[in-house]
């Protein structure tokens, strides 16, 4: 496919800033350096220019890069303005640029979209790109570049290969057999191989500490009505999220909060008390607790200092999650309870938040420790690994099949790790993969 058409965008973030990016890609970007600046600088050397308008009048004074594809980020000629982070400065600079026949604004993603396009990068190495710029806390930048720089897409590779030399095999059985030449199956040895390869696949989607960074590791604050719930999420994201008062059953709704703790990115829900009620709304309400208490990966188990059950009934019935347990209202108690490895608190003072909060990073990066080195499945790539898996399994354990069918199933399968890294992903899904990027980018 001929492109014919010349993009542009603002590639740097919101204005006002002190210096704004605008990028230029595609085959009339020397056209528009010279329409703009009166000429086109050495390739890759910054160089001070004046830009202008098509009348000629002045708009801004700046760094301007050119670069000649392929040796660019999207293979095609390309070029950087890097101007005033001005909002009528800029505004004027992409106005003319659009002035120009055969230039247009870019959409979002479409950059990338061009280097994948031209074999810049695979469309795993394309959402690393994505999700790096969208990385708040150090691990989530971390796994983004894993995936950026081509571990993941490498990891499907091999997979893809491992998956055609048996293929080949198999086929060429298929092909002879035809023939009456060898009679006989395909050996043991491949079966094995492919039998290996799908254990390491559903090895794969078992390790879950990918969507941990990437998602969060999740904490659920659980507990009876009036343990101090919603006061202790209040004083974690300090600041004012959840509505405390004294009415048992206050907290209905689940409420998160999004902390970065030492670099891991922590969601914390707050839910409501469980106890037995007639209340219907309260009743839902705790029915949504349970849920998030299900799906977390730690749960604070809440309970005042000095009351009886302490806890423990409510960590019994949660038992199988990692769980630590936290006496509140400690300011309200004198001298010091039997505490039995739990963290003592109180939102008043301030005590123990501290080590609560010491207790919960550690293990969120315990949790995620390492992330760089599995194989961080994106939701998509998780979807294509269970298809193939399952095509893969279909030609693993049906050994009385024929062998035309078996084949058939690995087929697929390939067909699916294709699609992992974007080979032989359709157009449409990958028109949806990159509307998510940003414009610019
Ligand atoms: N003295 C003292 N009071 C506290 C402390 N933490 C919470 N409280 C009070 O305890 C009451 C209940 O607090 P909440 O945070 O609403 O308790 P909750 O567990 O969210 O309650 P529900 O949402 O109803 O389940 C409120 O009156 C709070 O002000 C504390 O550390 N010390
Ligand atoms: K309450
Ligand atoms: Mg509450």
């Amino acid at each position: 496919m001929v492109r014919t058409d010349t993009i542009f965008a603002l590639s740097s973030g919101s204005l006002p800033a002190g210096v704004a990016v605008i990028r230029v890609s595609g085959p009339m970007t020397e056209a528009a350096l010279h329409a703009l600046c009166g000429g086109v600088p050495s390739p890759r050397v910054a160089t001070l220019m004046v830009i202008r308008d098509l009348d000629g009048e002045e708009l801004d004074r700046g760094l301007v890069l050119s670069f000649k594809g392929p040796a660019s980020f999207t293979g095609e000629d390309c070029a950087e303005l890097q101007v005033h982070g001005g909002r009528a400065i800029v505004a004027a600079i992409l106005e003319a640029l659009g002035n120009i026949d055969g230039l247009r604004h870019a959409e979002a993603g479409e950059f990338a979209r061009r280097a994948f396009e031209n074999g810049k990068m695979d469309l795993v190495e394309a959402e690393g790109l994505a999700e790096l710029v969208q990385a708040e806390t150090a691990g989530q930048r971390r796994l983004a570049k894993y995936l950026a720089d081509g571990h993941l897409s490498r990891r499907y590779q091999e997979w893809m290969q491992r998956l055609s030399q048996a293929r080949a095999l198999i086929e060429a059985e298929l092909d002879f057999s035809d023939e009456g030449d060898i009679p006989g199956s395909v050996s043991d040895r491949v079966w094995n191989q492919l039998s290996a390869l799908a254990s390491e696949m559903e090895a794969a989607l078992c390790d879950h500490t990918a969507e941990i960074v990437r998602d969060g590791y999740r904490v659920a604050i659980a507990g009876p009505p009036n343990a101090g719930k919603s006061s202790l999420l209040n004083t974690l994201a300090k600041r004012d999220v959840a509505i405390v008062t004294d009415i048992a059953g206050t907290t209905r709704d689940v409420l998160s909060v999004d902390l970065d703790l030492d670099g891991a990115k922590v969601v914390l829900f707050d839910t409501a008390g469980l106890r037995e009620t007639e209340d219907p709304v309260e009743r839902i309400g705790i029915a949504r607790a349970r849920a998030t208490i299900e799906d977390a990966d730690l749960v604070l188990c809440l309970s005042e200092a000095g009351s009886m059950d302490m806890g423990d009934e409510i960590a019994t019935s949660i038992s199988g999650r990692d769980i630590v347990g936290v006496i509140t209202k400690t300011d309200l108690v004198s001298g010091s309870d039997y505490t039995d490895g739990k963290v003592s608190i109180s939102t008043v003072t301030g005590e123990g938040i501290d080590s609560l909060l010491k207790q919960i990073s550690e293990r969120a990066l315990k949790a995620t420790r390492g992330a760089e080195f599995v194989t961080p499945l994106l939701i998509r790539h998780r979807n294509h690994v269970v298809a193939a898996l399952g095509d893969l399994r279909d030609a693993l354990d049906s050994p009385g099949a024929a062998l035309e069918l078996r084949a058939e199933a690995l087929r697929s399968c390939s067909a699916e790790l294709g699609y992992l890294t974007g080979r032989m992903t359709p157009d449409a899904l990958l028109g949806l993969i990159f509307s998510q990027f940003c414009v610019g980018k």
